[in-house]
């Protein structure tokens, strides 16, 4: 399940959204849990309790016994891509985050359900974080403000550095990357050390 929280939402008539993502079956779910999930429009599932489980569910009067209908912004079946989905649920909130706005998007659901699947995502299929930093990334190219003499503050403010305060931070900065570089050759070279002793 995808959450997408939006402050300021103009034109959302509902600040939360709630998308559900139904993962294909694996090789051990399928038979058993096939006909546990029916997606029956766009934005309705049907949930029936495995056929597995209801000997025990019978026993449990807690439990639900029968089907039951759940809706939600949207429903995404195990057909949909990594791509369908991005376009469905977070390319507007990405591009409302480029104009300023705000917003917050967190998967949520039972262990090995497909919350990292959908998050990030295998190097050869990526998820909605790795896609939304393209976007953005891809979106301030040429409108980056060349200058050093600004500071973020927590997330919204921002302050002018003197001429010495900048020279602090770039100094601090040059310092960063050069003990990067050597972490880069020091992991590098034990890296291939490993490979040689193996
Ligand atoms: N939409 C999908 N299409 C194909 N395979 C998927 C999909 N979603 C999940 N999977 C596969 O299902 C398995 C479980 O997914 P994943 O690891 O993302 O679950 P998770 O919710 O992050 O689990 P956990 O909470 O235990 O970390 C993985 O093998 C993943 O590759």
């Amino acid at each position: 399940m995808l959450l997408s929280l939006q402050d300021d939402a103009q034109e959302q008539s509902e600040n939360l959204q709630v998308y559900l993502r139904v993962r294909p079956f694996t090789a051990a779910e399928s038979g058993s849990g096939e006909d546990c999930v029916t997606i029956e429009g766009p934005d309705t599932v049907i949930l029936k309790p495995p056929r597995s489980c209801q000997s025990n569910r019978q026993s449990d009067k807690s439990l639900p016994q029968t089907a039951q209908r759940f809706t939600f912004t949207q429903v995404f079946g195990p057909e949909a891509s990594q791509r369908k989905v991005f376009e469905g649920s977070v390319r507007g909130l990405v591009r409302d985050v480029l104009q300023g706005g705000n917003c917050l998007v967190f998967t949520y659901g039972v262990t090995n359900a497909g919350k990292t699947f959908t998050f990030l995502g295998p190097d050869h299929d990526s998820g909605l974080l790795p896609r939304s930093l393209s976007v953005i990334f891809n979106s301030i190219e040429g409108r980056l403000y060349g200058r050093c003499d600004l500071k973020p503050q927590r997330c919204r403010d921002f302050s002018r550095l003197t001429p010495d305060q900048q020279a602090t931070e770039s100094s601090s900065k040059r310092n960063l990357l050069r003990m990067l570089k050597e972490v880069r050759r020091a992991t590098g070279s034990v890296a291939a050390w490993c490979e040689r002793v193996r």
